[in-house]
Formats: structure tokens, sequence, C-alpha cells
């Protein structure tokens, strides 16, 4: 490996190791580990073609892939070899790791499942493609000024990313707008403008290296060459148009995460990439395949949500102008090919695009998907369409083009037969399955947690990380004392660990006894961020009343970034910044409670705070949140968890035990019928003195003296407006916070809870999710090497 490292840095990086910097060292070491990869990578696609294997092809918006240094060396068992390596060449392995940018390629969960995705796909052996975007720009930098967030351009690429492989001979021409010209029976689409789409290949190894997968992205490049001829009339800007034109389609990743922003260039985006996979695939499948007829046996295309679904117009499209099969049965072909995955309820984010708009952009699609329509009429009379008032409407042109459609959780999947897709389920009643949601726990605890991580494989051996469930042979360690000790000592130096970060990064002092309380998700009204910091307020009201009642000592950590347009998520940031002020500034409070916000939440710092975690929020009001996967991380490393019966909660709980689980709140069906109750949400305030004295603190500015009017409105919302129900679930939220404190007071019945969390978690990996899809939507196999292995 030293050898290897030198070779790239003399040779890729041009550098001698006098000389070098961290990054130099680290894209050293990255190549030297790439380098690693190309050969299960490359034996791999021969197997998969010679075996003429099904392939996955799973077509995401967003994957939020974070660092790769640390998780390739891990799946490749070279880490110790790195480790030594540095040592001897005199480096420092930690600063080299964090020295590498996130990929944020993503806003959330639903790019993180898909990076989680791509992790079990090649750690089972499933030959797969993961198509997406190569933006330019991720997910935007988030800093705090005077407690507001500020969002800046990202700039993963102005590094050199030394995973990537760049592929200019893959290339793939798409159009936009124009017209079609419908002759004999063919039609031919005229597009007014092209893009290229270039591929770039990062390859993705399994766990033990045993297989080896691609994720290609997608990046826009100018049709037309530079306009030499402006340039020497002097039009600069006209010589550069059509390049600039072509980049801004794989410029920036959209920063909304719910809300459906309807512009052109994402509707663009959308079907850049869909396009260029759908052709790209297609081009695999005849180099060896001749009868298109035969695609479905040959492939299974998964849509992360309804951001891909126009995959399934652009697939009839092929069929019917390039390949002449006709309408009906290339319809039939396509929803044989095709899942689609829903991440969302909110109706806000489901997305439907404007028949003037789509039509424009995309005329020959808009003429397809009038044709499904038809299609799904003649044989469904009255089914719920697809074009509605002047829209399309995306979720059911999705539906109704799957031959499976999943939600992420048995609640969600139930709510969304009961609820969105009511009466198409009705006329489809075996197309919607349920795939739960996992995480890998690759890197999700054996990279992300070394303490408890070395611990579990001294107990049980190494198996656990390719094999989660393993992990319950721990349930009988939890009348353990001295594996209880251990337990609570791998907790302890993650929580050190995590308060010298703070210290130096934050510039606030918290002290590792402390319970460390923790929410770290996207800012959204339904996740309640909102109801944690009142409860936040009302304990600091209570802990100030009583310095010297026996109280908790608490550290409150959120993390989380709101989108730039969504101007309630920045109040609720505002007016944790302003609450965290005034808290931490508080001599007589100061060793009970603590509030930390640290800027630009990452993945990289979801694997820094998720460890040192102690208590895990998962607050969100019930039938809201499709899932949560960060409430399966935190459990996994240890965590107990306080929450609603929602999303994945419900599942976390059955598995943990309920005795292991801090629950709280209204169920979905309450919360449902609550909202019918003229004036529940004063009625409940009226009900809470606990309640009215910190809205009451909040309105008059005690948090914001310099402006204190700045909360009139997000109090006026909590009284009149309250949708996600704050007030009416905020009692049993402060009164099981008591309890929680209660429980923390023993530490040996925390930590065999908490042992148990752990120790349940097993069912809760990405692996068990994707052998779920490959069992009821992919119809596909592990291939025998990795299967026997
Ligand atoms: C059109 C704008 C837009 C962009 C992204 C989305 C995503 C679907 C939002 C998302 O990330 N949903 C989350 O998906 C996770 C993975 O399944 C779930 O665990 C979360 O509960 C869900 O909120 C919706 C709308």
């Amino acid at each position: 490996m030293k050898e290897e490292i030198l070779k790239h840095l003399r040779n890729s990086q041009g550098k001698d190791a006098a000389h070098s910097s961290v990054y130099d060292w680290r894209v050293a070491l990255s190549l030297a580990l790439r380098d690693r990869m190309v050969d299960h990578w490359f034996r791999s696609t021969r197997e998969t073609y010679e075996s003429g294997a099904k392939r996955v092809y799973y077509l995401s918006m967003e994957f939020l892939i974070g660092r790769l240094v640390e998780d390739t060396a891990a799946n490749l068992g070279l880490v110790q070899e790195a480790k030594t390596a540095l040592a001897e060449l005199g480096q420092d392995y930690e600063a080299i790791v964090l020295n590498e940018p996130d990929a944020a390629l993503g806003n959330g969960g639903l790019g993180r499942l898909a990076a989680c995705f791509m992790d079990s796909l090649a750690s089972l052996g499933i030959p797969a493609y993961g198509y997406g975007i190569r933006y330019e720009h991720g997910l935007f930098k988030q800093d705090f000024v005077d407690g507001s967030q500020v969002e800046t351009a990202e700039t993963w690429l102005s590094q050199r990313n030394a995973w990537e492989f760049a592929r200019p001979e893959v290339q793939f021409r798409i159009g936009f707008g124009g017209h079609v010209e419908h002759h004999e029976g063919k039609a031919h689409w005229h597009p007014w403008e092209t893009v290229l789409a270039t591929a770039y290949d990062t390859p993705v190894i399994g766990w033990k290296g045993s297989w080896g997968n691609t994720l290609r992205l997608w990046s826009a490049k100018p049709e037309a060459k530079f306009d030499l001829k402006s340039f020497n009339r002097g039009d600069y800007l006209a010589a550069g148009r059509s390049e600039a034109l072509a980049r801004t389609i794989s410029r920036v990743l959209y920063p909304d995460d719910t809300t459906d922003a309807g512009k052109e260039l994402r509707l663009k985006q959308e079907y850049f990439f869909t396009a260029a996979s759908i052709m790209d695939l297609l081009r695999r499948f005849l180099s060896d395949h001749d009868n298109i007829r035969e695609l479905p046996n040959a492939v299974a295309i998964q849509l992360n949500d309804t951001h891909p679904a126009i995959a399934g117009p652009e697939l009839v499209r092929l069929m019917v102008d390039e390949h002449d099969v006709p309408m009906a049965e290339a319809i039939g072909l396509a929803r044989q090919c095709l899942g689609y995955t829903n991440h969302t309820l909110l109706p806000e984010a489901l997305e439907r695009w404007h028949i003037g708009l789509l039509g424009r952009v995309l005329p020959r699609h808009l003429e397809i998907i009038r044709a499904i329509e038809d299609d799904q009429q003649a044989k469904h009379p009255g089914s719920p369409r697809i074009l509605e008032q002047d829209h399309v409407r995306m979720g059911e042109l999705a539906f109704i083009m799957a031959h499976k459609v999943n939600g992420v959780s048995a609640l969600h999947t139930d709510l969304v037969k009961e609820t969105v897709f009511a009466d198409l389920n009705r006329i489809h009643p075996k197309r919607i399955v349920n795939e739960t949601n996992g995480i890998t726990p690759r890197r999700w605890l054996h990279t992300c947690n070394a303490p408890l991580s070395e611990l579990v494989t001294q107990e049980i051996g190494e198996g656990w990380v390719g094999d989660l469930e393993q992990l319950k042979a721990l349930n009988q360690k939890s009348g353990d004392r001295t594996f209880l000790d251990a337990f609570s000592a791998a907790k302890r130096q993650n929580k050190e660990q995590l308060a010298d970060w703070i210290a130096q990064s934050c510039d606030i002092q918290i002290d590792p006894a402390a319970m460390f309380d923790i929410q770290i998700k996207r800012i959204h009204e339904y996740k309640r961020q909102l109801m944690n910091i009142l409860e936040t307020i009302a304990l600091w009201n209570e802990m100030h009343d009583a310095p010297n009642a026996e109280w908790t000592p608490r550290v409150k950590i959120f993390g989380g970034k709101a989108a730039p347009g969504y101007h309630v998520a920045k109040q609720i940031i505002h007016l944790i910044n302003d609450v965290a002020r005034v808290i931490n500034n508080d001599r007589v409070t100061k060793d009970l409670l603590k509030v930390v916000y640290p800027p630009n939440y990452n993945v990289t710092m979801a694997e820094r705070l998720i460890p040192a975690a102690d208590l895990s929020e998962q607050i969100s009001t019930a039938g809201k949140e499709a899932s949560g996967t960060g409430n399966m991380k935190f459990a996994l490393n240890g965590a107990l968890t306080i929450g609603t019966l929602d999303g994945a909660n419900v599942e976390i709980r059955e598995h943990v035990g309920s005795e292991n689980f801090f629950l709280f709140g209204l169920t979905a069906q309450e919360v449902v019928e609550r909202r019918h109750v003229h004036g529940f949400s004063r009625a409940a305030i009226e009900a809470s003195p606990r309640l009215t004295r910190v809205l009451g603190q909040i309105f008059e500015g005690v948090f914001s003296p310099s402006d204190p009017s700045r909360y009139h409105g997000l109090i006026g919302t909590l009284y009149d407006h309250d949708y996600f129900l704050v007030t009416c679930d905020f009692d049993s939220y402060f009164d099981t916070q008591r309890r929680v404190d209660e429980v923390y007071r023993n530490p040996q019945n925390w930590a065999a809870m908490a042992l148990r969390n752990t120790a349940n978690m097993g069912w809760f990996s990405s692996d068990r999710t994707i052998k779920g899809y490959a069992r009821d939507i992919w119809q596909v196999n592990a291939s025998e090497k990795v299967r026997l292995e």
C-alpha cells in the first residue's frame, strides 16, 4: 500500500512527499484504494455478461454518498493496511480521511437511502447500476449569521474527485422542445435544442470486496462546439452561450425536499438523466439481445420516487418510435420493467407538471402520456387520471406504468393504500407492496463507531457486518454487568470525542456525563423541531425555578438544513439559535442544560453525532414521516428513542420491545380526528400552563430582545393553524421526557435498554430491504459466487 500511495503522489498528483498537502495524500490514498477496486469491478461486470444475469437499474435524482475513503477501505478490508502505510510515511490517517469533501448529491432521506442501497446491492452481489446526475454543486453549504441560515454554493468538484472515471465515449444526445411530425403512422420528434449527456462512473464495491457495481452519473455538455465565429467577431458571450446553457442542466441540486418547485429546469434535469439512463441500459441490452420483447427478463428499473417517472413514456417512445413495437404492447412491456417507490404523502411533495410546460419541453412524451391514459381508461374505465386540471400527475403516471409500487414502512404503505392511491389500489389490489427502509451497517456502525463495532466483534465475531441479524446474540448480554459496562464505556468514549469536537467547532463546553439528546434531519414543520425547542424552554424554566431539585443534566443537539425558500423552517432555525444563546449563557442552569446547533449538517456530521447519542428524537406528527432512516441509525448505535407511532418507529418499537422505547403522542388516526375538533390547538394551550408560559416568553421576545416581535407569526400559527398538532402532543412529550430523565439516572438499566436496541436492530439492515425488493419487485438473484461466500 505504501508504494502504491507514493506512486500516485508522484505520478497522479505530481508531488514529492516532502511538499505534499493533506489533500495530495488524500487523493493518493484514494487512487491507491481505487486501484484495488478495479479487479473486483471488472470481474463482476464480466461475470454478469457471461451469466446473462438480470440487471437492476436504480434511477434517482439524488445519491447522498458522503465521504468514500473510510467506507471503501473498510469494504476492501484495507483500513489497518492503510493506517500502517500512512503512519510509516509520517501521515495521520484521521486527518487525511477528514480532508475528503462530502459528495452531497442529495437533500436527505431519499438520497441517503439510494446510497445505502448501492452498498447493499454490491454487498449482496446483485448486478446493478445506479443512475443519477453529476451535479457540479451538491446541497448548499449552511452557515448561521446572527442565528439565521444563509446558503452558499457547495463546491465538491473544485477538488479532484479521485473515485470517478470519466467516460467521454459514453454520450447520448438529449432533446428538448421542438415538434412532432407524424408520417405514415410513425412519429418523428424534432427537438428544438439538444445537450449531450456524458457519463462518469464510480465503482461501488461491496463488503469483503465481494462484488463491484457502477454508479453512473450524467453530466451535461454542449452539443455545439465553441462558436469560434462569434468569438472572432468579439461576441464572446454568444461564443460560450450553448456551453453555458448545457451546463445549467447538471449545474446544481434543487435544495427542496418536500415542495415540488415545478420549475422548467427541474423538469429538464429529470428528463435529462432519465432519458440518458434508459438509452444506456437499452444499448447495453441490445448489445447481447436482438428481441426487445425480452427486455423485462433482462432489466428491472426502479424509480426512486416520481422524479424519474418520465422513464415510462421514454421507454415507450424508444420502443414505438425506434423499434416499431405497437403502442399498447410497448406500454405493457415497459410496465413489466418498472417499479416505483413512494417516499412521501405530503401533498405539496407530489409532483404535477403543468400540461403546457410538459408539452412544450417534451411534446412527444405528452402524446405518449395521453396514449397511456387512454390505454388505462380502456382497460379500467373510471380509473384515476394522469391528466387532471391541466396538470400531469407524476404519481399516477408512475403508478400506472409500474408493475409494482412500494411504500417505505408498514404504516406508510397502509396509508398509501388508504389515501393518495386508494382508487388505484382498488383497481390494482396486488400492485402495492411494502419494503420497509433499511441502512447499511458498514457505514452506520462498522465504520462510524469503532468503539462499539470492536466490542461487538470481540463478543460475537465479525459476521454481523454482512448479516446484521447476528446482533441478536447480544440480547443474552443484557444482564451481564461486565459487558454492559464495556457497552457504556464505548458510548462514553464517543461522547467525549464529540464533546471535544463541539468545544473546538462551536466553542461550547458540554459534559459527557450529561444525556446527549439529538435531533438531526431536514428542518420541516412535520418533523416538529419546534415542539423539541418548546420542551427545551419548558425544561429550562423548571430548572431555572428550582436549580437544586434533582435534575438530569441534558445537552440538546440539533442539526439540519431548511430549503432556502421555506420561511417557517428558517424561523424555527432562528428560534433554536436564539434560545440556545439565552440558555447557554444562563449561569443558574449552566451545568444542567446546554443547546448546541452545529451548522451544515451532512453525512459526515451524522457519522460523528450518532455514535455519541443517548436519546434519538423521532417526534414527527403521526402519519407524516414515511419511514425515517435516522431513527434506525440511532437505535443501532445504542441510543434510546423518544418517538411517535409514525413511519418505521412503529416497526423499530416492535423489534426492540415497547419497554425499550419511549412512546408518546397521538396516533395517525387520532391526528386526523383531532383536526376536526374546532379550536383544538387553543384548547390544548389553555389546558397546559407550562406550554402557555413558554409561548408567552417567545411571543414577548425573551429570546429575541433585539426584535421582540420576531416570532409573533410563528406563535400565532400555533394558536390558530397548528396543522402538525405541536400543541396537542406537547404535554405527553414533556411528561415522557421526564420519564426519560428518570431512566437515565439508572445507568445500568439504561445500558440494558440501549443494548436491547442495538441487539434487535438487525432487521433494519438495507441488505434485508434489498432482498425484499429482489424477491417482490425485481425477481433477481444475487450472483452465485457472492451468495456462496
Ligand atoms: C419535488 C421535491 C421533492 C424532493 C424530494 C422528496 C423526497 C421524497 C423527500 C424525502 O427524502 N422523503 C424521505 O424519504 C425517506 C426514504 O424513504 C424516508 O425515510 C423519509 O421518511 C421521507 O421523508 C420529495 C419532494
